[in-house]
């Protein structure tokens, strides 16, 4: 879809416009075309503004103006690092500007932010950055605006990024909320984050400020690609001589250092595929939990795996291929049907290869609030991957800090909670149940499995930790003070997943 044709915000006044023919425009007009890699971000930019994901859009600009090698890099960095950064730009450019960016039309906005990352961040020579972004602009935005955004480049070039830094913190500012500013967070998410490595036992009152900025600056960094290898599916030679690396830590995690992962065969046919390190560990722990024989004597010989909220399917497909090794069936359920369409896109390899009378996968769309109930006791280990804020993703998702706020925690946590409660419902006695998100926020990790475990005698919590240590053994000494398992982007170099592990008494 060119730019011009993407819905548009309410406050977006922009004056988007497509290129002139070189004849009708006026001589001042004149100049060369933005190059494709700084229109594709522009665009992205312009989507993300509309509500659409950078990860999304992204790749399908990438293919539309046929971007690859170090062009796809160049337009990845700018659109990523843009998007994350722009709490940092937007001060710098209502003073270079001399006004609020509120009165900045949105998509002349977004060209200066992406010329000032260019300079600041990605080490592009001022003048180059200054001559790109002008040219985009009067591309984009129209020859006026080229105007406003030739001025304020000049400015903004001629300071670097830690300048500018001590020019937009108010001096009375308090530590977190220059950190906040600094790192380009909003202030609610830096807080909170403070508490969830305290709460988590990952720092003291000693070093959390130490760790708080190292976990910031993480967010800010953009994140290998690491595939998922599905066990009995594919072969490490094949994944070596594609050009992975073998992870150093998790042993069906690959890192790739270049490159679209969709070139890999086995990716392309869904043997393999793109999933952070830190969900791979909590679909390992669960398969490696111990449960024990439930009242009927013993594990029954064919038993069920239940994924609650599946989609898109990350999860589900390891933990597909690991209930086959087991010799267990996985049922993985999930609300949203296009999201279920999804999940059933990434099984279809493990569905299409099940033998006929041996372990079975079926995706179903359903809430899984009403499993429990509907289902009882009838897994013998459960998957709750809770739908979250997303805080521990920042790396990977560039405007969710942008727009999240501490009202999705109210709405999340009364869901989170009655899932894990359906979920408890429907383990079978002597069965696991793991409760995860990619988000550290206390709210939505340990004071949901508090807060339920308080009604249920009939749940012990494992320590994750011996379990998470098992698939992770190079992470010992470093997942918190238990029971559960927390992840860190700065630690682990994995997104910030969360793990409790709980098991329902073998006679309940
Ligand atoms: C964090 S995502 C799961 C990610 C997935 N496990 C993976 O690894 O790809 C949460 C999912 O839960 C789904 N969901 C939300 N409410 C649900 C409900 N009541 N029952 C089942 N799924 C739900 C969402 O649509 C979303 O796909």
């Amino acid at each position: 879809m060119p730019s011009s044709d993407r819905p548009r915000r309410p406050d977006d006044r922009s004056t988007h416009r497509a290129p002139k023919a070189r004849s009708a425009q006026r001589p001042a007009e004149r100049g060369r075309t933005a190059d494709p890699a700084r229109l594709a971000a522009y665009t992205v930019l312009r989507a993300v503004a509309g509500g659409g994901y950078a990860n999304l859009e992204l790749p399908a600009e990438l293919r539309r103006r046929r971007l690859r090698g170090r062009d796809a890099a160049f337009a990845t960095e700018l659109t990523y690092g843009t998007t994350r950064l722009h709490g940092i730009y937007d001060r710098i450019i209502a003073i270079a500007a001399d006004r609020p960016v509120e009165r900045i039309d949105g998509g002349v906005l977004d060209s200066l932010r992406l010329g000032i990352h260019q300079v600041l961040a990605m080490r592009v020579p001022p003048h180059a950055a200054a001559d790109e972004s002008v040219a985009l602009a009067r591309q984009v935005n129209g020859a006026g605006a080229a105007g406003l955004v030739n001025a304020v480049m000049r400015r903004v070039t001629e300071a670097d990024l830690d300048t500018w830094l001590t020019r937009i913190v108010p001096s009375n500012a308090e530590p977190l909320d220059r950190l906040a500013i600094t790192t380009s967070h909003p202030e609610w998410i830096v807080r909170a984050l403070r508490q969830a490595l305290l709460g988590h036992g990952s720092a003291t009152a000693d070093n959390v400020e130490e760790g708080l900025a190292a976990l910031l600056a993480a967010d800010n960094r953009p994140a290998e690609v690491t595939i998922a290898a599905r066990p009995g599916l594919v072969e490490p030679a094949e994944l070596v001589a594609a050009g992975a690396l073998a992870h150093p830590v998790v042993a069906t995690a690959w890192q790739l250092t270049g490159g679209d992962p969709g070139g890999i065969a086995a990716v392309r046919d869904g043997r393999a595929a793109v999933q952070d390190a830190g969900s791979q560990v909590v679909a390992l722990a669960l398969a490696a939990a111990p449960v024990l024989a439930g009242p009927a004597g013993g594990p029954v010989t064919r038993v069920r795996w239940l994924d609650m909220c599946a989609g898109p399917g990350g999860k589900a497909g390891l933990l597909a291929a690991l209930a086959r090794a087991d010799g267990a069936d996985l049922v993985a359920n999930e609300i949203a049907p296009h999201r279920a369409d999804l999940v059933r896109q990434t099984l279809r390899p493990l569905m299409e290869s099940a033998p006929a009378d041996g372990p079975q996968v079926t995706v179903r769309v359903g809430d899984g609030r009403e499993i429990g109930a509907d289902d009882p006791a009838a897994y013998v280990r459960v998957l709750v991957d809770a739908p979250c804020t997303g805080l521990g993703a920042l790396r990977r998702r560039p405007e969710a800090r942008w727009r999240r706020s501490p009202s999705d925690l109210a709405t999340l946590g009364g869901l989170q909670r009655q899932l894990l409660i359906s979920a408890l419902d429907a383990v079978a006695p002597g069965g696991v149940v793991a409760y995860a998100t990619c988000s550290p926020h206390l709210a939505e990790t340990s004071f949901v499995v508090s807060d339920v475990l308080k009604k249920r005698p009939d749940i012990e919590q494992l320590d994750a930790r011996s379990i998470v240590e098992e698939v992770a053994p190079e992470w010992a000494g470093t997942l918190g003070q238990g029971p559960g398992v927390q992840l860190w982007p700065h630690r682990h170099d994995t997104d910030g997943m969360f793990l409790a592990l709980l098991r329902k008494h073998p006679t309940a």
